[in-house]
Parts: structure tokens; sequence; C-alpha cells
């Protein structure tokens, strides 16, 4: 079983199964169905079948004695320290699922059904460490990509980069790296910070950022959770940011490339209260209106999404 290949129905099962505690109770010995059952005060015939289906998707093993979780799920699926946790990743899938099914009640009161900007929102570890693993694929090539227009040992401001599988990249690289998120993301990766030599400053960047200044300022995958308005004002914070000549990277699905970038729009309009996504030409407007200059759009190598790459003049 590999759950980034589950469908809608795999992970309402995987996901259900994993927040209600049916795979944490099997985790250590076989266990039967009424016994699971009993001890979550759960129905035995909704368990077993449950079970049983979790069973044959390869997830659990059925043995004489019951149910048991597979060796090579255990750690993967209930360790967050594991190097190949995805528990978060289901647990975020289950969630978003239950919120695009509140799609028809979002057209009738343009209002999101939760809103992932707000400081500390309900499910924000489940998020945070859903993207550290997301974040991790493609780290590499866009360290690779932000790097090659920099110096040696450059100075590197990761707005939005709390999960720090990007900046970990670009500190491995050589930058000197400082993360701005929030100070509930920071405090929950502190140990990967500190790991990696990477300085942290928390706060809300719609209300300040650091003063710097830095060589570059990298901003990935939260441009979208946020509206016009807000993103011409992030990327002119972003600007006093930088020294003369600095670099702004803004790393997003952009509209009109992909049907991901299609689909993400639907995603903020229900997670939101004013995100999108955007096309080239309107970051290039947003960034040009601010002050930068020489806009391009780059692909990442093996994902779907770009790199919007902006100077300011030297
Ligand atoms: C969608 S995640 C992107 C994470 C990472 N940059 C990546 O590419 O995977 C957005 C990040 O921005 C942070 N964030 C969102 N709004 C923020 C705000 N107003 N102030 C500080 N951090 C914020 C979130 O906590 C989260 O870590």
């Amino acid at each position: 079983m590999d759950h980034r290949e589950l469908d809608w129905r795999g992970i309402l099962l995987l996901g259900t199964a994993l927040r209600e505690g049916l795979l944490e109770a099997v985790a250590d010995g076989a266990r039967p169905a009424p016994e699971v059952a009993g001890a979550l005060g759960l129905d035995e015939r909704a368990v077993r079948i449950v079970l049983s289906a979790l069973a044959e998707l390869g997830a659990l093993e059925e043995t004489d004695e019951g149910f048991r979780l597979q060796e090579e799920h255990r750690r993967p699926l209930l360790d967050p320290e594991d190097p190949g946790y995805v528990g978060a990743s289901v647990a975020h899938r289950l969630r978003l699922l239950e919120g695009w099914v509140r799609l028809p009640e979002v057209l009738k009161t343009g209002e999101p059904v939760e809103n992932r900007t707000a400081p500390a929102f309900e499910g924000t570890e489940t998020f945070v460490r859903a993207l550290r693993r997301t974040g991790a694929e493609g780290a590499a090539e866009i360290s690779s990509i932000v790097l090659s227009l920099l110096p040696e040992g450059a100075s590197l401001l990761d707005v939005g980069g709390g999960p720090a599988a990007n900046a970990e990249a670009f500190a491995r690289d050589g930058a000197r790296v400082t993360v701005f998120d929030r100070p509930e993301v920071l405090e929950l990766m502190r140990g990967h910070l500190d790991a990696a030599g990477i300085a942290s400053v928390a706060g809300d960047m719609n209300e300040r950022l650091p003063e710097g200044p830095f060589d570059a300022v990298y901003f990935g995958n939260t441009s979208h959770m946020y509206g016009p308005e807000e993103n011409k004002e992030l990327f002119a914070r972003m600007r006093r940011a930088l020294a003369p000549g600095g670099l702004l990277v803004v790393r997003e699905f952009v509209r009109g490339t992909s049907e991901e970038a299609a689909l993400f729009a639907v995603n903020m309009l229900v997670l939101t209260p004013r995100g999108n996504t955007y096309t080239a030409s309107e970051y290039e407007e947003w960034l040009r209106d601010v002050g930068f200059a020489g806009v391009e759009v780059v692909p990442i190598p093996g994902l779907v999404s770009h790199l919007v790459l902006a100077r300011l003049p030297g």
C-alpha cells in the first residue's frame, strides 16, 4: 500500500482509522475486531469491516489472533520522528476531503469552511508535518536553482519556511538561512531547525519581516493563501528586507500552467478567506508595481510548481 496512490475512498478509510485510533490499537500485536471495538467504544461490525478492508489493502495483516498493523507501516504511519513519516500527510488529505465536500455550502456563503491563514488554527501540527514531507520533494532542485543565482554563503530569508524542508536544503548547500514563521510552527520544528543551524524569527508576515538586509528572500507555496492586495503588500515588505540587487523567489502553482494550479484555487477557496492561484502576468504586475525588475518564471524539474524570480535594481 502506497498512501500517495490511494483514491478518495482509501484516504477516508486509512485517515479515519488513524484518527479514531484503530491503527494504534493494532500496532503492538494482533487483536480481534470485537476487542478493538470494545476498547475504542465503536461498533463491532463496522470495526470488523474496516479492519478487514485495511488488511486487503495491505496496511494490516489478518492472523488467527486477529488484525495487526504491518511492521513496514508502523513507524511511517505512527511515528512523527520517522524520516518516512506519512501519517500527517494521510490525516492532511482526510481534512482536505472533509473541506471539499462542503463546497456547495462555500458556493452559497462565499466563506471558507476553516481559515488556515489564522494563527494556531486547529490542525496546525498535521498541516506543518504534512508540508514538511511534501516540501522535501524538489527541495534539492529548488536549492540548486536559487543558489546558482546567488554569491557563495549568501544570506537567505525563508518566509513561511517553518516546515523547514527547503531551509534545510538551502543550509546544506551553504546559504546562511533564517526562517520566518508563526511561533507555534517554529516551536514544532525547533529540533530540525537547530540541528541544521538555521536561525528563526517568529511573527506574522502580514505585519512585519526581519530587517535584513538579506541577499535573497524565498517565499514557498504561501502566496496562494492570500489575496492580491495582501500579496502586493507582502512583496513590498520583502523588498524592504532585501539588499540592493537582492533576489526574491516565489514558488507557486502558477495559474494556466497545470490542472493542479486550477484545482488548488478551489482548495484555497475552501480553506482561506481570500486565497487563490495566480497567473505569471499577475505576479509580474505586482512585483513590478512594488519595485522589482527582471521578473522571470522558471519550471522546477520534476514538479508542477514554478519559481517566479524577481531582482531588485542593484
Ligand atoms: C502552505 S505552507 C508552505 C510551507 C513551505 N514554505 C513550503 O513551501 O512547503 C505556509 C507556511 O506559511 C506560514 N504562514 C502562513 N501565514 C503566515 C503569517 N501570516 N505569518 C507567518 N507565517 C505564516 C505557515 O505557518 C506555513 O508554515
